[in-house]
């Protein structure tokens, strides 16, 4: 899905040659500031390299419209956005501001199942609980209906139980549709439980280059 060529950035990542894997669910994890957001924005194309290649699919990034790439590859950062109006329109906007038709409400329906955020639809999103805009960032994606996801720290707003639901239903749907799964994650159980190859980064640099779950 994504490969990394000899990419530097930020004077931070060092990267010689990383795979990662398409229509499987890939967690990155490591400590605090080795370079996991960085990496995550890199395969989004918010931010470009000093240096090297990074592909999504065949296509080339410094060969490739951001706009037409972040079609394929949706990012939800830590720090979500929430936009006036209802939970609908917070649904909405996404493919609206892709220049794409409106969702029904079926899709919208399943978007919330999928991020365990049961609410009524017409709810002003602005009074939602932060764990619960969250989860609305998070639908607001699966909505979008992109190859990839790639999800910074989705459930770190979430307790426990919360996060088990989301996680589950997640990667069911990831599975089932043939979709490809990025996800930065503290928690051990959720890449223990849930990842197929997990990148553990280490001041910029994957270890091993990641690796399968066994
Ligand atoms: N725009 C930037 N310019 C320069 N340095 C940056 C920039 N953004 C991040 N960094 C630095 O790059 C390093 C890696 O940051 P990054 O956010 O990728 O870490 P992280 O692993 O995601 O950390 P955390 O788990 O705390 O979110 C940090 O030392 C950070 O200070």
């Amino acid at each position: 899905m994504f490969r990394l060529k000899g990419v530097k950035a930020r004077g931070v990542l060092s990267i010689t040659d990383l795979t990662i894997p398409a229509k499987r669910i890939t967690c990155i994890v490591g400590e605090s500031g080795s370079g996991k957001t960085t990496l995550l924005r890199l395969l989004n194309q918010l931010d470009s390299p000093d240096e090297g290649e990074i592909w999504l699919g065949q296509h080339l990034s410094s060969e490739m419209d951001p706009t037409q790439w972040r079609r394929g590859a949706v990012m939800v950062p830590q720090a979500t956005i929430t936009f006036k109006g209802t939970i609908r329109d917070n649904l909405q906007i996404g493919l609206s501001f892709a220049g794409k038709p409106e969702a029904s409400n079926e899709q919208l329906e399943e978007a919330l199942h999928l991020a365990s955020l049961e609410k009524d639809m017409e709810q002003n999103a602005e009074d939602l609980s932060g764990g619960e805009k969250q989860r609305l960032a998070l639908a607001r994606a699966i909505v979008m209906n992109p190859m990839a996801l790639l999800l910074d720290e989705p459930t770190s707003a979430l307790d426990e139980d919360t996060a088990d639901t989301v996680m589950q239903r997640l990667t069911t749907f990831i599975r089932e549709n043939g979709k490809t799964l990025v996800m930065i994650t503290h928690s051990r159980y959720i890449a223990d439980t849930y990842a197929d190859f997990v990148i553990e980064m280490k001041n910029g640099v994957p270890q091993g280059n990641g690796r399968d779950v066994e």
